[in-house]
């Protein structure tokens, strides 16, 4: 892995500025554009150049990315998803290995058309277009849909959309049987910025669970919450690492081992 310099520093505003359409410009006048045809690593070393001197991007970043590419090494998954996936910097360095390891399809949900737009051609130019596919939309709505296109459990799943909805996303696709014993589910984020609902529910047992999901059944409001699946048991542990920016951060791991018979309290 080479090793980068940090990005410029996260501002007030931070995306969706214009600096995603600069970010292919630069890569198109990049005098190492035609190396880059094939490439994950001459694509990804293309948008940290531009992190470290343009402007600053949201990515996980290549130090804190090895926590996932490690994970994917060693378990060597099959199906990858995806919830937030910006320009496609995660997807290109995870999908590089996953495509590596032997891994079939990997999907990427992104919300902004732009984002998804920007992240499609810097797939295609590394190369990765028959292993990546992003898809566009809310990922409530995209989540559902693959359920009905008969999408199972997935080997991995990595959360790295919006905090506040790390734990509604996790448990939408605990319900439509995404997430069952084998896997793997990460999320990005989890030290710098924190998300102590998430955490605690991860490390939570099924009969704790269970007692706070029959309260919650009874109370469910009309909007969209998701009440996963208290059965689920996790093993949680959190990866420190390095932002592109060079701040401490971390990822938490979280790997579905079993499925509790226990029954629902009243
Ligand atoms: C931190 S960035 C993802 C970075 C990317 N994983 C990487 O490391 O290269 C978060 C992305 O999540 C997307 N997002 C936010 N809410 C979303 C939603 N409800 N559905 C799908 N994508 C969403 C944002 O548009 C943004 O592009």
């Amino acid at each position: 892995m080479a090793k980068t310099m940090p990005y410029k520093p996260e501002e007030e505003i931070y995306c969706n500025d214009g600096r995603e359409q600069r970010l292919i410009k630069f890569v198109h006048n990049h005098p190492k554009y035609s190396d880059m045809r094939g490439s994950p690593e001459a694509v990804l070393a293309a948008i940290d150049e531009f992190g470290c001197k343009e402007d600053f991007l949201m990515n996980v970043g290549q130090e804190k990315g090895k926590v996932v590419t490690n994970i994917i090494a060693q378990t060597k998954p099959k199906s990858f998803l995806e919830i937030g996936g910006y320009v496609g910097f995660s997807a290109i360095l995870f999908g590089n290995e996953f495509r590596k390891s032997g891994g079939q399809k990997y999907l990427s949900l992104e919300l902004n058309p732009a984002f998804a737009s920007v992240a499609r051609e810097l797939i295609a130019l590394a190369g990765l277009d028959q292993t990546v596919e992003i898809i566009e939309g809310p990922c409530r709505d995209s989540l559902r849909k693959l359920q009905q296109q008969g999408a199972g459990q997935f080997d991995v799943i990595f959360i790295d959309h919006a905090k506040v909805l790390y734990l509604n996303e996790l448990k939408l696709c605990e319900e439509l049987g995404f997430v069952k014993p084998g896997t793997t589910v990460m999320a990005d984020d989890m030290v710098r910025q924190g998300n102590p609902g998430y955490s605690a529910y991860v490390r939570d047992t099924p009969s704790s669970k269970k007692q706070k999901h029959e309260s919650e059944m009874r109370s469910r409001a009309e909007e969209d919450v998701s009440l996963g699946n208290p059965d689920l048991v996790y093993e949680t542990s959190m990866f420190d690492g390095l932002d592109p920016c060079g701040t401490q951060d971390g990822v938490e791991v979280s790997w579905c081992i079993g499925e509790s018979e226990l029954e629902i309290l009243n």
